[in-house]
Order: structure tokens, then sequence, then C-alpha cells
């Protein structure tokens, strides 16, 4: 099943860079670098829709009405571990957004997700939200953070990752077909222990060097 909002960032930029993070001879310290250049780039697409009003200013030369964003300030959510490897570049973009955590992991045996830590903005319904996570795999974990953040009122919500699985992108075309998808990449497929493929290993190990 394929979503109806997914958006492939096939930019060159992005492209090398996530080459680079491919090679299991990158060390932690260029990885960490290289995902937080590829999260501002992708930001660039998963801001598109920001609402945006315009307001009166004087530039030095004349008044205008000056497009401004609008609304209440977005609100990023990172999914814990792994999803702080995309927040600080998010939010070089954003530095307005509230920032949010949904603590995650992934049961090794059953491939499904334990939730350990949430703390969200206040008053998410109204907000644009961002959530963040580089890796969409069975999508059981990003269907469980999304259910999450729709139970606290957020309505208008953009995913950001940095690989994706056609199975994790079917589980979210069925669960939340309402949340744009945008990634650097939709790889072959998972492996029998629920990794991608050709994918990166574990997202988390490889920010953290918890190899
Ligand atoms: O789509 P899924 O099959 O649910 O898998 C993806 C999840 O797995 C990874 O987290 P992990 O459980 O390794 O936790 P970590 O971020 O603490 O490393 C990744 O960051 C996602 O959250
Ligand atoms: O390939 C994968 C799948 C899930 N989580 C990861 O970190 N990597
Ligand atoms: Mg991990």
């Amino acid at each position: 099943m394929t979503h109806p909002d997914l958006t492939v960032i096939d930019h060159p930029l992005v492209q090398h860079k996530l080459s680079l993070m491919r090679d299991n001879r990158t060390p932690s310290p260029e990885f960490r670098r290289l995902l937080r250049e590829i999260a501002l780039l992708l930001s660039y697409e998963a801001t598109r829709d920001l609402p945006i009003a315009t307001q009166r200013i004087d530039t030095p030369l004349t008044a205008m009405d000056a497009p401004m964003l609008a609304g209440p300030d977005p609100a990023v959510v990172s999914i814990l571990r792994a999803g702080n490897g995309l927040l600080d570049g998010v939010l070089d973009v954003v530095p307005t957004a509230k920032v949010g955590f949904v603590g995650l992991y992934r049961d090794e045996e059953t491939l499904r997700p334990i939730e350990y830590y949430n703390k969200l903005p206040k008053d998410m319904p109204g907000r644009f939200t961002i959530a963040v996570d580089p890796m969409l795999a069975t999508g059981h974990s990003a269907a469980a953070a999304i259910d999450l953040l729709k139970r606290a009122g957020a309505a208008h919500i953009c995913f950001i990752c940095l690989l994706a699985a056609p199975e994790g992108v079917a589980v979210m075309a069925e669960h939340h077909p309402d949340v744009r998808i945008v990634t650097a990449s939709l790889d072959s497929h998972l492996n029998e222990k629920g990794y991608i493929v050709p994918g990166l290993g574990d997202a988390g190990d490889r920010i953290f060097g918890t190899v």
C-alpha cells in the first residue's frame, strides 16, 4: 500500500550526505553532523505548509505587507532516542518551535514499540507539529507516537525520517494517511530482524556510539 502524502527528497546534497551515513566506516561524530545537516534540508520541505500571514513592516525604502509565520509556534517532537539526532537540525530552521519528547524503544522479539517517556508542549491543538525519527521500519513506533500526538490534540502533523521501508510506509498509510511523510530515501525492504535494507544499521547506536 502506498501512502497518499509521501515525499522523497532526491536533492543531490541530501543523497550524498545519506550515502556517507550509510557507509559503515563513518564514525559517530561525522554521522551526527551529517544527520543534523540532512534534518535541516528535510525540514525545508516539511515546513512548506506552515501557515503564513502578512504583517505591515517598514523597509529602509518603503512600507510593505510582508509574509511572516502565523499562528501558534510549531511543535517538534523527537521520538527518543534516535529522534534527537534530527532535532537540532529542525530547530536550526524552526527556532521558535516548542519541543516535545516521546520515549519509545522497539522490543527486539516482537518488534513492537514500548513507551517509556512522554513530555509534550502545552496546547498541541493548533500547532503545526513535526515528529522526527530517523527510521521508519515496521512503522509501529511512528504510528504509536503519532497516536499519542493525536490524543494530545495535534491535528496537522508531518513526520520526518531519514529512511523509510515500504512496510513502514504501508502501516502509516493504514493508520495515519493524513500525516505527511518527508524522507531522504524509500529503501528496499526489512530483513528478518526488522532492519531496513540497505539501511544504515541501528540509527540510535550509530548516533550515540553505543554499537
Ligand atoms: O518502525 P519500527 O519497526 O518501529 O522501528 C523504528 C524504530 O526503531 C528505532 O528505535 P529503537 O527502538 O532502536 O530505539 P532507540 O532510538 O533508543 O535506538 C528507530 O529510531 C525507530 O524509533
Ligand atoms: O534499520 C533499522 C530499523 C529500526 N531501527 C533502526 O535503528 N534501524
Ligand atoms: Mg535503536
